[in-house]
């Protein structure tokens, strides 16, 4: 089986990934994923230095991701031509790595940001969603990368709203609570698929 993983920034993907991870699920990450595909080489990295200028990249030819995103977080124009150089580039990367995880778990889990912005709800089996209402997200947000609130608030901004994310879900996992609640949320719908 496979199932896409999914949420708001900063809403707690990496923290069930983890968990799923620890049971015997195989991850791809999307957010890993598209570091791979800007590799100093690859056609993608290339590409992104050609649309927005050597000042995205450092001396040592690798990108810089704190210069791209503070322009493209900032124009969704420059957002979305940095999105159609990447997205095909990382959605046939995970796809390769999916399908080569299928033969070695029962459980293949795609944690993808963008899961539903970007209409992949049909390759999953399933999708499940880390839920937690919009202000502590914000508070998460601001706290793990240091933000004011405006900024965090334009980031979530950028996104599908979560209430909508959780209405679409198939799994809910509301990580709102402590870590052992989230953790008890996840040996639940372990056990439901009859998971080794
Ligand atoms: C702009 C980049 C270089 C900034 O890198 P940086 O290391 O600062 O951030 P990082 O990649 O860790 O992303 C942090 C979070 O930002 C959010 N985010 C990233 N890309 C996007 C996007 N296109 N739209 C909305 N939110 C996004 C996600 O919630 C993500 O988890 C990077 O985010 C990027 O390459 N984005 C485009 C690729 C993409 O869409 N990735 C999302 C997974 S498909
Ligand atoms: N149940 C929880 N209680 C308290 N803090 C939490 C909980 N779950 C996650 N966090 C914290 O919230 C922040 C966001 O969690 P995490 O990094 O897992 O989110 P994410 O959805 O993977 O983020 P991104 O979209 O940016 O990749 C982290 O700092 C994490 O330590």
């Amino acid at each position: 089986m496979k199932i896409g993983l999914t949420g708001g920034i900063a809403t707690g993907k990496s923290t069930v990934a983890a968990m799923l991870v620890e049971r015997g699920a195989l991850l791809v990450d999307a957010d890993q994923v598209a570091r791979e595909v800007v590799m100093p080489g690859e056609p993608a990295l290339e590409a992104v230095a050609s649309a927005f200028g050597q000042a995205v990249i450092h001396t040592d030819g690798t990108l810089n991701r704190k210069a791209l995103g503070g322009i493209v977080f900032n124009n969704r124009e420059s957002l979305a031509q940095l999105e159609s150089i990447l997205h095909p580039a990382i959605r046939n990367r995970m796809q390769q790595q999916i399908r080569q995880y299928e033969e070695q778990s029962q459980l293949v889990v795609a944690d993808i940001p963008l899961l539903y912005e970007t209409g992949q709800e049909g390759l999953y089996d399933g999708i499940m969603v880390v839920y937690v209402p919009q202000q502590l997200q914000l508070k998460r947000l601001m706290e793990r990368n240091g933000l004011p609130e405006e900024e965090a608030l334009r980031r979530i901004g950028l996104q599908m709203d979560i209430e909508q994310k959780r209405s679409r879900a198939d799994w809910v996992i509301d990580n709102s609570g402590s870590l052992e609640e989230t953790r008890r949320q996840v040996d639940d719908f372990w056990k439901s698929k009859d998971l080794p």
